[in-house]
């Protein structure tokens, strides 16, 4: 105990223990102060957080990549290709030609491919950045995040203000402005497989006229004015109960313009584009329904080639084509023979789990559904049943009105008024006559008059087939002669002999390759009957482990007699005394 109480009463330890708590209670103030210190600052700055899966992050990157502020700011990223998930910085850059970077002189350094691209400042990620905003310093730091889903991106903007209205204003502007710059444009997103059931910005397209896309007449504008209708019409559904979801099966031949016509009501409804390929990789039935789940109301679902969904993988047949087969019911028939007798596959699609998703609890309102198959036939009659599939239309090759139609979108004419000239061809570049922007490199095509324009297609039309080629096919042709509208007519008539003689080498070949994977088919399933038959003929060998598998009793007889027998010498063996047979003898 006396030794003990010397111990303590060293002076040294007593100072190291004051020293403890001394520092202890410094580390504490120092931490509470920098807390009520952020919690002050915090007080004073209002923060909002936008996230790369939804809209208003497009719009604040696309506003942040127009401030003039950038060219004061120290640390920035420069970037001509999407990175902000989405792409709305540069959607809008990637055709203009104009280069408007102050930084760089030569432009020419700033050629990808052929065209000049527009580069686009972001903040680049984990450093803050500040920019003036309406008589505010906003606070905006680019950081990535993990979520659910992987890891994304976020922008945080502070600011200090009493109340949120400015950064109410911020991204009410930033909207206004995005759609604006993307009013001529159509935005396409695909299912992202690296997030499970997530939406991927893959670009924006150019709008399409609907005017280009040349149908049967009335096809166009029936389809136009359907959709119309239904978005217009949310409150009549609801009160009616009714699902607010429309859809449209676009079937027929390849290059017949189901994909174009897509595209052109999109730009012409103002709605964007979610691309789902049901053949995908990793597509199955809950990543299907999540995908459909998390589609904005307004916009349109495509699901490409329907009829190609259940012919992927090795767990499928691949001769599945979604056909109930006979017995099942169809929302219970899964794609897979082996799936209607065993546990269906969570990792792949079932037609049920298509349906599902289609018209399931969970699925998306508002959304207007086209889905286009090459192979109606192989469709099941559940898939295309009116409620899922609402309007259908018939796409045919080519007929004689079509090629007119296309022939007179592909050349311009004057109109019939200043047709003063005759059929005088112009050979200067002009924006109505050249192909690319003009200048020296520039493609003149020959501008002719209405007249003779409307003569040259009816004659044009008179040498194309009746729904024989593709209306892709056609456009081809023209394209081949996109500068000689008068040739294009004079060399059509050799062309489609040419085209039908193609037809038939293909056909020809394809026959043959068939013909030839029939016979190996065949000669494969001979040989493999042979074996078979031969290893059923075959003697079944003697199992080697025999001893083994005796009891243990008779192995140890068996290996004593076998010793026995080994140690005995080799004797004739002797004839048997047979007292009948010696008594004869005798
Ligand atoms: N009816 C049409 N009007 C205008 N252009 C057309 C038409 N049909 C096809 N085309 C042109 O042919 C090309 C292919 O068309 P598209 O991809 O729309 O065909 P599709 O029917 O969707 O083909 P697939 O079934 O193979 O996907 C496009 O460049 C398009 O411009």
């Amino acid at each position: 105990m006396e030794a003990l109480k010397s111990i303590i009463s060293q002076s040294a330890i007593r100072d190291t223990a004051k020293l403890v708590v001394i520092g202890g209670t410094v580390e504490t103030a120092r931490r509470a102060s920098v807390s009520a210190w952020n919690s002050f600052v915090d007080s004073f700055f209002l923060t909002a957080h936008f996230g790369q899966e939804d809209y208003p992050y497009d719009w604040i990157m696309h506003w942040l990549a127009k401030q003039p502020s950038w060219s004061q700011s120290r640390e920035f990223e420069i970037t001509t290709r999407d990175s902000t998930g989405r792409g709305g910085v540069n959607a809008l850059c990637e055709e203009e030609e104009e280069v408007d970077v102050d930084l760089l002189d030569d432009d020419d350094q700033l050629v990808h491919g052929k065209r000049k691209r527009q580069v686009a400042f972001m903040p680049s990620l984990n450093t803050t950045h500040h920019v003036f905003y309406h008589g505010h310093w906003l606070r905006i730091t680019r950081s990535m995040r993990t979520t659910e889903y992987g890891p994304s991106e976020e922008l945080k903007i502070s600011v200090v203000a009493r109340n949120n209205s400015i950064l109410k204003k911020l991204v009410l502007q930033a909207k206004r402005e995005y759609e604006a710059d993307m009013d001529d444009r159509v935005n396409i997103y695909l299912a992202d497989h690296r997030r499970f059931g997530g939406w991927r910005f893959n670009g924006s397209r150019q709008k399409r006229p609907m005017s280009s896309i040349v149908l049967e007449p009335g096809v166009k504008d029936m389809l136009l004015a359907d959709a119309q209708d239904f978005l217009r019409s949310e409150y009549w559904y609801g009160e009616r109960g009714i699902p607010f979801r429309r859809g449209y099966l676009l079937h027929g031949v390849p290059g017949s313009g189901k994909t174009s016509l897509i595209h052109a009501m999109a730009g012409e409804l103002g709605l964007d584009i979610y691309v789902i390929s049901l053949s995908a990789k990793g597509m199955s039935d809950t990543t299907l329904s999540t995908l459909m789940s998390r589609v904005p109301p307004r916009c349109i679902v495509l699901l490409e080639d329907l009829d190609a969904a259940f012919t992927r993988g090795v767990s499928r047949d691949a001769k599945s084509t979604g056909i109930p087969r006979a017995g099942s019911s169809s929302t219970a028939t899964t794609a897979t023979p082996a799936a209607t007798t065993e546990a269906p596959d969570p990792n792949t699609l079932s037609l049920s789990g298509l349906l599902n998703s289609l018209d399931g609890v969970a699925a998306a309102e508002g959304r207007l559904l086209f889905a286009t198959t090459n192979h109606i036939e192989r469709l099941d009659p559940a898939l295309s049943r009116p409620g899922r599939m609402d309007v259908w239309v018939d796409f045919k090759h080519a007929s004689k009105w079509q090629a007119e139609g296309i022939f007179k979108n592909f050349f311009p004419c004057k109109p019939k008024n200043s047709a003063a000239e005759g059929t005088k061809v112009e050979t200067k570049p002009s924006p109505k006559n050249a192909i690319g922007k003009g200048g020296k490199n520039a493609i003149v095509v020959p501008i002719l008059d209405e007249e003779e324009i409307a003569v040259l297609a009816a004659q044009f039309a008179a040498h194309i087939p009746e729904n024989e080629l593709s209306v892709a096919g056609l456009q081809g042709y023209l394209l081949r002669n996109k500068t000689r509208p008068r040739e294009a007519v004079a060399e059509v008539e050799a062309w489609v002999i040419k085209e039908r003689e193609l037809k038939i080498r293909l056909q020809k070949e394809k026959e043959e390759r068939e013909a030839k994977e029939k016979l190996e088919k065949e000669e494969a399933e001979k040989k493999a009957k042979r074996e078979a038959a031969q290893q059923r003929l075959r003697p079944k060998k003697q199992p080697r482990l025999r001893p083994l598998l005796q009891s243990p009793r008779r192995a140890v007889r068996s290996s004593l007699l076998r010793q026995r027998r080994q140690r005995l010498p080799s004797r004739k063996p002797r004839a048997r005394h047979h007292p009948r047979k010696s008594l004869m003898t005798r």
